[in-house]
């Protein structure tokens, strides 16, 4: 059945025609992020959701998707997806982190230009008859200090054109390197030094925990007086009660808003408030950004449905459209190899190492790190997947260690060892995908042995004794049970030997309890795949 998808969002009718290009169905519902109950009642049909801001992604809405593997962001904030709660859920979120950068950095440089020349009010003003040539008296911005909160792709574009209107850019930005830093051009700077100097200062950071009122009424009142702000990036980044005060008492001369702290803001204090110029989340309003961003995001989320290709994706590693096919074996050989230690584990799970070998060493290993933990956890918890089983594990105390190594220990190209330490003891598989793409379990318990993962199969430890595989046969055969292959391991001669069988039907406890009074049998487990 072709995937379902659900865009609730004004994106470009662009990303309709991408999603059925690609043989994907498609329901346009443009007004249907506003209406969240309507949302959550319908959510449950689709494997994917196409946002743009107005969408709210809450847990309610998330508890419904029952079916929902991607959302994706048509543009860069995805402050209004709890991502948290989609990731426990084993949705992929995604964005498109550069297709509107240009044009919001323009809004932003525009909302400046306009705060320093008084436009709207001018211009309103005019059209009402009153030609006010002595009520407008503007400021240049040439040699003006420009403070860039967030220097990031669109800080970057919005210092890249102050500069070129002469103005000198500062920029606070933790994780903006010195030499980027000369490279742009700017001077970077604390915040302190920032809130100082500036002129004018531009926000663009996310919203986060550390980024939420980051223009505090203390942060304001550290700035020089008749300082002009621009937010084209947040609303919660400023205190708008702190900023409407500053402004009223003249310390703030203007602030020029794209975003409030609650949207829509139909009802904002800010709105009778002098000096204040507001547009309504316009920053990437511009019909190249919402070209861009509604292709990108139908494809990004066309190739995750189709071929499970990632990109952008915000709460997983990406894998590339090439790489898909390479790593969907090997996908297969670790959540298989997990999910084989996982079944035989019964003592609450402490750690799990995945070790790899060779030319698999070199491939998205955080991709397959995430497949075994499925494997592993999925007989205790069925609703993992690759995008949760990192955090569910996190959540749970248990954890992951990832080795790599190049020039692999085995006669294999690849390798892929998997160990499941759990309170009673650790257990532990081994296997490859042969040329046909198929996975093997090549070891178990430092055995070597060779078998395929199959629907139904019987793990069985002995001691190395004549007498064991004739009876097995024989008590399969009594009970209507069909091999379709048979693999032995064993340690050494006479030590402890394993046995890994592929069966046509299910076994049954009582057929594992028979298959257990056979004297050489220590152990016989029914697994599957
Ligand atoms: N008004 C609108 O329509 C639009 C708004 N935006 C907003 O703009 C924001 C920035 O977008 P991009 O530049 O593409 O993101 P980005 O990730 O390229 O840049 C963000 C920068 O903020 C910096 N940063 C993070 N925490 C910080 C902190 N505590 N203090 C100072 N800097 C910090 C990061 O190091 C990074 O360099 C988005 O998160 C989004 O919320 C984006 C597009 C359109
Ligand atoms: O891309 C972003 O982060 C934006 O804020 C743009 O929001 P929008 O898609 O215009 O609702």
């Amino acid at each position: 059945m072709a995937p379902r998808v659900l865009i609730s969002d004004a994106l470009s009718p662009a990303a309709v025609q991408i999603f059925k290009d690609r043989g994907i169905e498609v329901d346009f519902q443009p007004e249907l992020g506003k209406d969240k109950d309507k949302l959550a009642e319908i959510i449950g049909n689709y494997d994917g959701l196409a946002i743009r801001s107005a969408t709210k992604v809450t847990p309610k809405i998330l508890e419904n998707a029952k079916n929902l593997k991607v959302i994706g962001r048509a543009g860069i904030g995805v402050d209004n997806v709890d991502i948290p709660a989609a990731t426990a859920r084993g949705i992929i979120v995604m964005n498109t982190p550069f297709g509107n950068s240009i044009t919001t950095a323009e809004h932003a440089i525009s909302m400046m230009m306009s705060l320093a020349r008084e436009i709207p009010a001018a211009d309103a003003s005019t059209r009402a008859g009153k030609w006010e040539k002595n009520r407008f008296m503007g400021v240049e911005v040439t040699n003006k200090t420009l403070g860039v909160i967030g220097c990031g792709n669109i800080g970057s574009i919005v210092a890249d054109r102050a500069i070129g209107l002469r103005m000198k850019v500062i920029a606070f930005d933790p994780f903006l390197s010195p030499e980027r830093a000369v490279k742009l051009g700017v001077e970077k700077v604390e915040l302190e030094d920032l809130l100082k100097r500036a002129d004018f200062i531009t926000l663009h950071t996310p919203l986060t925990d550390k980024t939420r009122n980051v223009l505090s009424a203390d942060a304001i009142a550290k700035m020089k007086k008749g300082v002009r702000i621009i937010n084209c990036a947040r609303g919660g980044l400023i205190d708008e009660n702190a900023l409407r005060a500053a402004l009223l008492n003249g310390h703030v001369a203007g602030a020029a808003l794209d975003v409030f702290a609650v949207e829509p803001a139909t009802d904002n204090e800010l709105f009778n408030t002098p000096n204040v110029i507001c547009t309504p989340h316009l920053g990437a309003s511009t019909s190249e950004a919402q070209e861009n961003v509604a292709l990108q995001v139908a494809e990004q989320m066309s190739d995750y449905l189709l071929s499970g290709a990632i990109s952008n994706a915000v709460n997983f590693p990406s894998i590339s459209a090439e790489e898909a096919p390479r790593l969907k074996p090997f996908v297969a050989l670790a959540q298989n190899l997990g999910s084989f230690l996982g079944q035989l584990t019964e003592a609450p799970i402490k750690g799990i190492r995945i070790e790899y070998e060779g030319a698999v060493a070199q491939m998205n290993t955080r991709a397959l790190t995430s497949a075994a933990v499925t494997g592993a956890l999925k007989p205790f918890l069925q609703d993992v997947n690759m995008v949760s089983a990192p955090v569910v594990a996190r959540d749970r105390g248990i954890t992951i260690e990832e080795l790599t190594r190049e020039k692999g220990t085995k006669d294999y190209d690849s390798f892929i060892h998997v160990t499941v330490i759990a309170e009673d003891m650790s257990r532990d598989a081994g296997g490859t995908v042969f040329q046909d793409g198929k996975p093997r379990v090549l070891e178990i318990r430092s055995i070597s042995v060779d078998a395929e993962f199959t629907p139904n199969m019987i793990y069985v430890r002995n001691a190395d004794k004549p007498g064991f595989i004739g009876r097995f046969g024989t008590l399969l055969g009594d009970n209507n049970v069909n091999f379709a292959t048979f693999a032995l391991g064993r340690e050494k001669q006479g030590g402890d030997a394993i046995c890994l069988a592929s069966v046509d039907q299910e076994v049954t406890q009582e057929l594992l309890r028979e298959i257990e009074s056979i004297p050489q049998v220590k152990r016989a487990r029914s697994v599957r795949f």
